[in-house]
């Protein structure tokens, strides 16, 4: 088939590439000129490991616009949060406006931006010529493994009102033999707002737990392990960290709480949900707040995962501010961000080059994102250059904390006790 695909972000350009592997040929669209310029020399914008590969090694025609007509659409553009958490669908409505009203419509109209329940049902109100060519396909890939996600979905929504188009979408995705789920579009929209609210939900409980453990010198790890062998449980997203800080799970229960409000039907778990991460992204400051006189601090990383350069909500945003407040010297080192993207988010900030800059004659040192370097440091050497008895503070549970404490060091993660080991 012929294929249009509208917005080359993380999700639109893993499409893209995606379709053109399965044997599709493939027109990619953005409207920023720089995106498609770099796209045409075959580099992705944005850190997403694997992909790059992947585009080397297939054909996409990259353009800031295109009236070719071909067989299929799919729209992946930006759907922000707006203030008051409301969610901007207008992107969406320009893209869908232009094609619909092309000389000759494609016969597939698929919109992948998450669109909030009930925006499919205004789209066609204002596009009649849609309904019978519309599918709401969400999508479910994580940043970090987008492509793998992509090649291998544990399931694809299918929103539609014309079944007579499923033969189409059956041709357009023949390679991927995950379940369909075929149902309406407002169907198709809940469900996507729902599974973000549940691994939001997840989160937020795992941090709820290692709170409580931490507090009766209880050792977490051990109890997740045990809880989420359960299969009812579900074994992923069950580690307790500094909260989410992508770009989606709080925008989307954002607009869902939102909305609730708004109907008079509070929702009183996600209300909470979004008020243990809250505080959960800013843990390292209450074990910070106390310390005198003021700490040398060094943060190790600012990525909210270390697949994925988007920082649109990461946790570091809110933490790094209030650090610098409060420490005596802070020091920030990531190997991903570039030194143009951390002075933009964080004006003044003394970014170094490598790990030892970092730490050395820190107070504290906080392990805010899992790169190799930070899981495999040998802490005998981070002690030496590091003030005597430093807190280390792991931010996701990731460092081996026997290493950190046998070194000298004083160890604090999530929910976990300190190791009984014997110091130096
Ligand atoms: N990032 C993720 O992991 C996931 C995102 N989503 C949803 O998918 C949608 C896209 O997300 P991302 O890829 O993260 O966004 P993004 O912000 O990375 O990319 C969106 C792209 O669309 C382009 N764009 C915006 N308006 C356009 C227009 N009118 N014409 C042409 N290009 C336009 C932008 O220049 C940008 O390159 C959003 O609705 C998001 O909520 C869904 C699942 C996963
Ligand atoms: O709608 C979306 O945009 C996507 O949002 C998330 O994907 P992503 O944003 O890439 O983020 P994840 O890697 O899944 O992590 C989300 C956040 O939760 C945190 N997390 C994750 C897992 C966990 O056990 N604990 C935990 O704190 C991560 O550090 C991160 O801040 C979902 O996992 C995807 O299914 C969904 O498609």
């Amino acid at each position: 088939m012929l294929i249009t695909v509208v917005g080359l972000g993380y999700v639109g350009l893993t499409a893209a590439v995606g379709l053109a592997e399965s044997g599709h040929k493939v027109i990619g669209i953005d409207h920023n000129p720089d995106r498609i310029e770099l796209l045409q020399r075959k580099i992705i914008p944005f850190h997403e490991p694997g992909l790059e590969a992947a585009l080397s090694t297939v054909a996409i025609d990259f353009r800031t616009e295109t009236t070719e007509l071909t067989d299929a659409v799919i729209v992946a553009v930006s759907t922000p949060l707006l203030p008051g958490d409301e969610v901007d669908t207008r992107e969406v409505r320009k893209v869908i406006g232009t094609v619909i009203s092309s000389v000759q419509a494609p016969s597939l109209i698929i919109v992948k931006s998450t669109i909030p329940p009930g925006t499919s049902d205004e789209l066609v109100n204002e596009f009649p010529e849609l309904r019978e060519r519309y599918i709401h396909n969400p999508e479910f890939l994580s940043q970090g493994q987008a492509l793998a996600d992509w090649r291998t979905p544990d399931r694809l929504v299918l929103g539609l009102w014309n079944q007579a188009l499923l033969p189409l979408v059956e041709e357009l995705y023949h390679d991927l033999s995950a379940p369909r789920v075929v149902t309406a579009p407002r169907e198709a929209e809940m469900v996507k707002y729902a599974s973000n609210a549940f691994l939001a939900t997840k989160i937020s409980f795992a941090n709820e737990i290692a709170r409580w453990c931490e507090t009766h010198q209880i050792n977490v790890d051990d109890v997740i392990k045990g809880v989420s062998l359960d299969p009812r449980m579900g074994q992923g997203f069950w580690r307790p960290g500094l909260g989410y800080g992508d770009s989606c799970l709080g925008k989307d229960v954002a607009l869902l709480t939102r909305r609730a409000r708004d109907s008079g039907r509070t929702m009183l778990l996600l209300e909470s949900v979004t008020e243990v991460n809250t505080r959960q992204q800013m843990f390292p400051m209450y074990l910070v707040h106390d310390i005198s006189p003021a700490p040398d601090v060094a943060v190790l990383g600012l990525l909210y995962e270390p697949g994925s350069d988007d920082m649109r909500a990461a946790p570091s945003l809110r933490l790094l501010p209030a650090l610098a407040a409060r420490a005596a010297r802070l020091r920030v080192w990531d190997p991903v961000l570039t030194a143009e993207t951390v002075q933009a988010l964080f004006p003044g900030v003394d970014q170094v080059e490598d790990v030892t800059a970092a730490v050395t004659g820190a107070t504290v040192i906080i392990a805010l994102t899992e790169f190799p370097e930070v899981t495999g440091l040998d802490w005998h050497t981070v002690a030496q250059a590091a003030a005597p008895g430093c807190l280390v503070i792991d931010a996701k549970n990731m460092l081996d904390q026997t290493g950190v404490i046998s070194a000298g060091l004083t160890y604090r993660g999530v929910g976990r006790v300190p190791a009984d080991v014997e110091e130096p």
